[in-house]
Formats: C-alpha cells, sequence, structure tokens
C-alpha cells in the first residue's frame, strides 16, 4: 500500500511539485472552514439571547460572512489549480501505460494474464480508483477530517464527554457499512476486467474493418452476438450481486444514522430543559457533536477509501513494474564492423508449448553473406527469425553479433541494426512518407532518398498517381481520400520502410508473396541493389529466389536439416530441399 501511495505522490513530487503544495492547502482550508462557523454562531446566539449589543452582533455576523468569503475563496484557487494539475497526471499515466503496452517483452504481449492485468492497470486508474483525482480528493478529505476531528474532540471532550462515547459507537456501525461495500466492490474488480475483455473483443476489437470480410463470408455475426450476449450477462449479474449487496449495507448505514441523531439531539435537549446548558453551548455542542460524529465516520470512510483506491491503483504499479529481461544489455555496436550472425547450439520452444520449436541450431551466417532460409509450414524458419530480432530469448543457447551474445547489446542499439519485413508487418493510420519514415523517425527525410525507396520497392507508380502523393494517409480512419492499398501494395510499402531504414541486416520474410509475376520478378531481379553488401536472410516459398543467395538453410525436424548452395542442395539424392524444388518446378515445366 505504501509503496503504491509512494509511487503517485513520488512522481507528483519529481513531475508537478506545485500539485503538493495545492494539496495541502486544501487540506489546511477544508478543515479551518467549519470552526468559523462553529465558533461564531455560539457567540451570535449568546449575545442574541443576552445583551443583544449591535455593534457585536454585527462584528460577529461579519467575522462569519468575510471568513467564509476567505476561506471559500482561497478553497476555489486551490481545487481550480488541482482540477488541472489532476486533469495533466490523468494524460501523464495513461500515456506511461500505452508505453508500457508498447515497449514490454514481446512475449509478455500474447500472454492472457499480463492482458488482463493490463486491463485491471486500465481500470483500476480509472472508475474503481478516479486515479490521481480520486485518490487525492480522498487524501484530502481524510487530512481534514482528522485536522476537524482533533478540533471538535477537543471542545466535546471539555463540555460533555459523554457525547464521545455516543459520537463513537454511532462511527463504529458506519465504519463497519462502509467496509463491507468495499470487500464487496474488491469481489467485483476481481471478476470485471477479464470479462469486460471479452466484452470489449466481442463489441470494439470485431467492428476493426480488418475483420468485416471474414465476418461477412463466415458465421460471424451471429458468433459474435453469441459471444456479445454471453458477455453482458456475465457483466450484468456482476453488476447485480454487487449492487444487490452494497444496498443491503447503504439501509443498515442509514439506520445507524438515524439512531445516532436520536441519542445526540435527546441527551442535549435533556440538558437544555433541566437547565444544565443554555441555548448558546447547545448549538455548539450539537454541531459539535455532528461534525465529530461526521469527521470521525469521515476519516474512517476516507481511511477506507484510501485503502480501497490504493488497492485499485496498485494493479497499475504493478503492470508498470513488470520486468523486462530484454532490456538489460548496455553494450554498444560498433557502426564500423560488418555483421557476422551466429547461432550456436539454439534451442527454444514458445511458452505455451510442450516441445522444442528449434533444437540446435547452428549456422554462422558471414559478413555480407545472403542466406536463404526454406522448409514446410510450421517448420520453424519466422520463429528462427524472431528469436534474431530479440523478440524471444532462447531456451538454450546463444546468438551471437560480432561474436558478442546479442543480450548484451543495449535493446535499441541492437534493433537499429535490423531491417525486417514480416509476414504479418502492419502499416499505420499515417501518411505514405510517415509509414515509411518509421523505418528511421530520427534520420532527416530526403525526398531524393524516398522517391529512389520508391522505384525500387516498386511503389512509384502507385504514388505518383494519387494526388496527394507520397502525403497520402493510409487507411480512411481520419482522411477519407485516404487509400486503401492492395495485399500487393502493402508488401511493397514494408519493403520501402525496411530500406529506409538503411540497417546492415535485411531480413524479409515471404516479402513477395503478395507480389504479383512481374512486381515479383522486378523485386528478384533488383535484389543486388536493393539489399547491395548488407547481410540478408530471406524466408521463402518461392524457391526460384534461392538461386540469388549465397546458402540455403532447410528447416526441418526442428533442426536445419540441409545447408548449402542451390547447386549442392538440388542435387542431394533423397534430400528436402531437391524435393521441394522438384515438385515446385514441375508446375511450371
Ligand atoms: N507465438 C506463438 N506461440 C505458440 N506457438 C507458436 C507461436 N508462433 C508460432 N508458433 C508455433 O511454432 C511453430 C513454428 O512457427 P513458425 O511461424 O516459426 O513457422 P514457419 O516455418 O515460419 O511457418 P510458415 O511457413 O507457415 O510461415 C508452429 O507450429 C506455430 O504454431
Amino acid at each position: 500500500m505504501l509503496k503504491t501511495l509512494k509511487y503517485f505522490y513520488g512522481t507528483a513530487w519529481r513531475e508537478r511539485p506545485f500539485y503538493l503544495l495545492f494539496l495541502l492547502a486544501s487540506i489546511l482550508l477544508n478543515a479551518g472552514q467549519p470552526f468559523i462557523n462553529l465558533i461564531l454562531s455560539k457567540y451570535l446566539l449568546e449575545e442574541l439571547v443576552g445583551d443583544r449589543n449591535t455593534e457585536i452582533l454585527l462584528w460577529i455576523v461579519a467575522g462569519i460572512v468575510i471568513g467564509n468569503l476567505l476561506f471559500l475563496s482561497l478553497i476555489h484557487v486551490a481545487r481550480t489549480n488541482l482540477a488541472k494539475y489532476d486533469d495533466w497526471f490523468e494524460r501523464y499515466f495513461y500515456d506511461r501505460l500505452s508505453l508500457k503496452s508498447m515497449t514490454m517483452d514481446y512475449p509478455l504481449t500474447e500472454n492472457p494474464e499480463t492482458l488482463n492485468q493490463r486491463r485491471k492497470a486500465d481500470e483500476g486508474m480509472a472508475w474503481y480508483s478516479g486515479g490521481m483525482k480520486g485518490l487525492s480528493e480522498s487524501i484530502q478529505l481524510l487530512f481534514s477530517y482528522a485536522l476537524i476531528l482533533a478540533g471538535v474532540v477537543s471542545i466535546v471532550a471539555v463540555m460533555s464527554p459523554v457525547l464521545l462515547i455516543v459520537a463513537s459507537f454511532a462511527v463504529i456501525g458506519g465504519t463497519f457499512t462502509v467496509w463491507q461495500t468495499g470487500k464487496i466492490q474488491k469481489i467485483e474488480f476481481e471478476k470485471f476486467p477479464k470479462v469486460n475483455r471479452a466484452f470489449g473483443y466481442a463489441t470494439r476489437n470485431i467492428l476493426e474493418v480488418k475483420f468485416a470480410k471474414s465476418i461477412r463470408l463466415y458465421h460471424g455475426a451471429p458468433m459474435m452476438r453469441e459471444q456479445f450476449v454471453n458477455t453482458t450477462k456475465k457483466c450484468s449479474d456482476i453488476f447485480y450481486y454487487t449492487a444487490n449487496s452494497i444496498g443491503r449495507w447503504n439501509c443498515v448505514g442509514s439506520f445507524v444514522n438515524f439512531l445516532k441523531g436520536l441519542c445526540i439531539y435527546g441527551y442535549l435537549s435533556y440538558k437544555l430543559l433541566t437547565g444544565t446548558i443554555g441555548i448558546g453551548d447547545f448549538t455548539l455542542l450539537a454541531g459539535a457533536s455532528n461534525s465529530l460524529k461526521d469527521s470521525l465516520q469521515g476519516l474512517l470512510n476516507q481511511l477506507q477509501e484510501v485503502h480501497r483506491k490504493l488497492n485499485f491503483m496498485r494493479e497499475y504499479v504493478k503492470f508498470i513494474d513488470t520486468e523486462d529481461t530484454h532490456r538489460l544489455g548496455t553494450q554498444t555496436i560498433s557502426e564500423k564492423t560488418l555483421p557476422v550472425i551466429e547461432f550456436r547450439n539454439v534451442s527454444f520452444r514458445y511458452p505455451s508449448m510442450q516441445g522444442y520449436v528449434l533444437k540446435d541450431i547452428n549456422i554462422t551466417i558471414s559478413q555480407g553473406q545472403h542466406l536463404s532460409v526454406v522448409g514446410l509450414n510450421g517448420a520453424g524458419k519466422t520463429t528462427f527469425i524472431k528469436l534474431l530480432c530479440r523478440l524471444y530469448d532462447v531456451d538454450e543457447g546463444e546468438i551471437l553479433l560480432n561474436g558478442v551474445n546479442i543480450k548484451n547489446f543495449d535493446y535499441d542499439a541492437y534493433i537499429k541494426e535490423l531491417a525486417v519485413v514480416f509476414q504479418d508487418f502492419k502499416m499505420f493510420a499515417l501518411s505514405i512518407r510517415e509509414n515509411i519514415k518509421l523505418g528511421d523517425w530520427e534520420k532527416e527525410v530526403r525526398e531524393q532518398d524516398m522517391e529512389n525507396i520508391c522505384v525500387l520497392s516498386g511503389l512509384a507508380q502507385k504514388v505518383e498517381a494519387l494526388p496527394k502523393g507520397m502525403d497520402t494517409q493510409i487507411y480512411k480512419y481520419f482522411d477519407k481520400e485516404g487509400i486503401e492499398p492492395s495485399g500487393g501494395e502493402m508488401q511493397k510499402l514494408a519493403i520501402a520502410r525496411a530500406l529506409y531504414k538503411d540497417a546492415p541486416i535485411v531480413i524479409l520474410d515471404e516479402p513477395t508473396a503478395a507480389l504479383d509475376p512481374v512486381a515479383e520478378y522486378d523485386i528478384y531481379r533488383q535484389f543486388d541493389t536493393l539489399i547491395g553488401g548488407k547481410t540478408a536472410i530471406y524466408i521463402s516459398h518461392r524457391l526460384s529466389s534461392c538461386k540469388f543467395c549465397d546458402k540455403i538453410a532447410v528447416f526441418a525436424d526442428n533442426t536445419i536439416k540441409e545447408y548449402g548452395t542451390h547447386e549442392e542442395l538440388a542435387k542431394m539424392p533423397d534430400g528436402i530441399y531437391a524435393e521441394m524444388f522438384k515438385a515446385q518446378a514441375r508446375y511450371y515445366a
């Protein structure tokens, strides 16, 4: 709990120290204001039933009015400033959450527990706690009540100690009910994020354009509606349970409150009627007893509220603090040395899988070598690339770059060495220029470079035909003149983005799968110009592409089964490559 408190107010102290100053001011002002009315009302009443001195009466009334005005104005200033900061903190913490989601270790992005935790972090900071704003509101109330309580306890203890006992009993009852409702909300919070994620998938994610075709051509709409109905029912069950249980405890709370009023006013009326106290003290004690009960109740409630909110907000800290092991390396990379990649006894299995996807992989890709990686579906070719890209850590063995384990390199520096086009690459709802620029965001854009890249990747004709050229938006999310590129055009864009990165290692996973034969031929023809003297890994099921690579690695049975040039492998008796090549060649014979 303290760790969470420290995390949020430590951040506030670092980022916006004045926030804490306004918080303190707000606490003191809120605590001070009730005492003006409480004390001055006593003197006002005593003067009214006593001497009725006009001048004194005017001074007391002026004191009440001016004191209240002053306090309320200052409270307003403090609150307005706090509201501005609260807004800033809301964006700040959301930004941290997004950043963490985008940069955390890749395997976590497909781990349902992490995804649930992310949802808990999001919801824990939103409606369950109200985030920094919600927490600070409770902290303000907590300390204001504590100060008010200290003041009224002093007054009541001196004037009528019995009232302290009555108020304390009422508070114990009230606190118990608040504690119960807090427990019920906690139960809801444990169940709800998981159900809500399923609900979000069935109602929001599924409406995205990328699902539109499959929904229409398969049994998508009824199936999703069924999921919608099921998850809605689960959400309703959870809400019904919460509302019903909290409602019962609220009734208990109201009854305890009624009993408390009855006891306090009964006791004070008795003292007034028997002449033990005057009307001024009656007013002061009635007000102080109410304040005592309210502030003690408020204090205990806010203690629970702060505890409850911190519990929810702790889920955010848990998510933000998820350990990132992929970023532990610190070694820099010499730009002058051309890369040599070595897989040494590498074995790997996906966290969710029993067996190895890759076992005992040993291969060296020398400087400037062009390696073709082939194999049947599911043989582990893309996994081989993912390991090189540090998306996953190897389970056994090591991958070396120029003799150094790739884990030791600073992550960002290492990623700069790679220009990769994955099979399932994604384009963003940005302009064509910006999508290409993502290859190297820091590099100053040179128009000539962009044009050359468009020509090399086969995009030039398409871009020239567009009224806004390179500034055309991909997709129609934000611009109705945006384009929906075809699969092949997307692939050309992805190749352009990789070329723009100009990294010393180029990895292309099925780069021509969506290209027409002419575009594919162009890519093959220009392969040397595209890749130049860089080290390249090329995955393709079209074995004709292997001819322009120096070496071919054939993946089968979770390992590299064959390795050599096209000529060597094509004539291997009973060779896997020879078999696959012959099978493909038959169609073109
Ligand atoms: N994230 C993942 N979690 C669990 N298993 C995975 C994951 N990604 C891939 N696999 C499994 O690992 C095996 C190898 O997949 P991989 O994508 O490396 O094959 P591939 O040789 O590239 O196949 P293809 O030629 O079809 O692209 C497959 O059985 C696949 O189901």
